[in-house]
Parts: C-alpha cells; structure tokens; sequence
C-alpha cells in the first residue's frame, strides 16, 4: 500500500473545472477519476455543503484519496472501479466530471510499471484485479496487432519498425529491456532528444492494456443519465482520440447541450508550473432543465 504523501499528483485546470461546473449550494457531485483527490478536495472545501461521490480504478489512489479527503468525513464516498462499471441506483448529480488517463503517481512509482525510468515488471494495470498486463500485449500479441496499437493510440511514426524489432528480441520482462529495444529503432540523434523516443509507445500500451477509450465511450453514452436536470459535465482529456470522442458525444448527445464550443486550455501561469497541463483540454454540456 502507498502513503498518500507519496501518491502526488498537481491537477490541472483546476480553477477552470470548478468555476465550469456552476456548483450548486448543496449539491452532490461525481468525481469519475478522483486520483490523489485534487478536483475533489478544491470542491468539498470551496463549497462546504456539497457531497462527492468519487470513483477511480486504482486502489492506491482511492487509498490516497481517503486519506487526503478524510477531513470531510461523510460528505465524501468512494468507490473502486471503471467509471463504465459505475452503478449510480437511483442518484442522480448536480454535476460530474472526469480528469482522463494516468495521475503523476502512477507514472512515478516504479513498480507499477508505466514509466522507464526505472527498471520495473511491464504492468501498467490502472486496476490490479485485471489480468491483462503491459508484457501479457507485447509478449504474446502478433506484429501486426502492436503496430496498430502504437500508431493508433501512440502516433508513433515508426509503429511498423518497433513491432517488427519488439517481436524479433522479445520476450521481455522489464520496463527498461523495452524502452531499450524501443530506442534502437531511432537513429541516435534521435535518441536523446526532449521526449524519450519510448513515450508514445509506452502512453500506447498503457491505453491499450486499460482499454480507456472504450471505457470512456462506454461513460459517455451512460453518465449524461445520471445528471440531474440543469447538472453540469466537464471532463479533461489529454489525448486527441479522447478529446474526439468527448466533443462529438457532447455534440450529437440527445440529451446533452454543449456549453464549451471550444475546449479550454491551460493558461500561460499553469503551463509555465505544470507541463502536464499543456496537451489538457476541457469540455463542459449540461443537461437542460426542461428536458
Ligand atoms: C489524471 S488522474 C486524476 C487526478 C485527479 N483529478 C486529482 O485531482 O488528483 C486520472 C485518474 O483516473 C483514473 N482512471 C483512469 N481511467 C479510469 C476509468 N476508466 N475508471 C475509473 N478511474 C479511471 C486513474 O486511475 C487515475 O487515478
């Protein structure tokens, strides 16, 4: 188990979440990604008589963020699990949001796999119930199959050429065995420039081995459902496949009314703090009060 004191993770857009979400005295909130409890914790102390139901995937970050919002008492519940599995039973929000993809904790903690910086078992399971593992994807998928993987959710140009070389030298157990195998698929200029020539692949395999984009299709077709009329969503993606899906299920929603034609970016303070926040964009809809 992890302290929460090493379970950090600085959120991003945080002042615009808050303020997008219009929240309402009273109000009850779903935190779909709760993470190290940052969004949550800006709410449950900026407004003192809200409840927030928060959700995430990973035991270590609901035990982070336990600890982090226990001074909220009861005002505050948790459960673990894929936002796509969430059963709300009859509750309905005033609003939800949702904060996409892996928390700085995750990244760096060595054991869990989704960073090379460290050598670590290949894991990357955001829920550590689930069998399918990082090296279970590029021990035992065909070369064709983890091409596709790194091109599609990495934009890795040199997809082809590091599945064929990840199949030639595998199996391998570690994250660095990898990240190694990866580089050399790179002309050495190439090799130590401002991003690690094994990022995209890694941020690839981590969507894949979690399947975030068909959790997070399977949410966007369930969570309009549990808004209460006039209740508000916002949810911060980092990828653009994410963001897609996001924009176009707010804009062809049958339910939902897109309140953010544009995404909200991060401004100059927050990107010169957190470069994290540099690829975030934010949406907001809302469900109309007469529907
Ligand atoms: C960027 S972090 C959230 C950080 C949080 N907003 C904060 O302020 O600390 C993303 C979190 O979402 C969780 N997560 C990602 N996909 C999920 C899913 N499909 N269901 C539930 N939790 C998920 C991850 O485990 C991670 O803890």
């Amino acid at each position: 188990m992890v302290e929460s004191s090493t379970f950090v993770h600085v959120p991003v857009l945080s002042r615009e979440l808050v303020e997008g979400l219009a929240v309402a005295p009273g109000g009850h909130y779903l935190d779909a990604t709760v993470g190290g409890g940052g969004h949550s914790s800006l709410i449950l102390s900026q407004f003192p008589d809200v409840r927030v139901s928060a959700i995430d995937r990973d035991a270590e970050a609901i035990a982070a963020a336990q600890s982090r919002l226990s001074s909220f008492g009861d005002r505050v519940s948790f459960w673990q699990g894929n936002f796509s599995d969430y059963p709300p039973g009859d509750t309905r929000f005033d609003g939800i949001i949702a904060d996409l993809g892996v928390s700085s904790a995750q990244l760096d903690i060595p054991e869990r796999g989704f960073g090379f910086r460290h050598a670590a078992a290949l894991d990357m399971r955001m829920d550590r119930r689930q069998s399918l593992t990082a090296a279970d994807l590029i021990n035992e998928s065909d070369e064709v199959e983890l091409a596709n993987i790194f091109y599609r959710y990495g934009e890795e140009r040199l997809s082809r050429r590091i599945a064929r070389r990840v199949v030639e030298k595998r199996p391998f157990e570690t994250t660095v065995q990898l990240a190694e195998a990866i580089a050399q698929c790179y002309p050495p200029k190439a090799r130590y420039g401002r991003i690690h020539p094994a990022t995209r692949v890694f941020q690839a395999l981590r969507i894949a081995v979690n399947q975030e984009l068909t959790s997070l299709e399977t949410f966007l077709t369930q969570a309009p459902h549990w808004l209460k009329p006039g209740g508000r969503i916002g949810i911060i993606s980092f990828h653009s496949l994410e963001d897609r899906l996001v924009k176009h299920s707010f804009k062809d929603s049958d339910l939902l009314k897109v309140i953010t034609k544009k995404p909200i970016i991060a401004q100059e303070d927050e990107l010169e703090q957190n470069p994290r926040s540099r690829s975030a964009k934010l949406r907001f809809a809302y469900l109309p009060p007469h529907s």
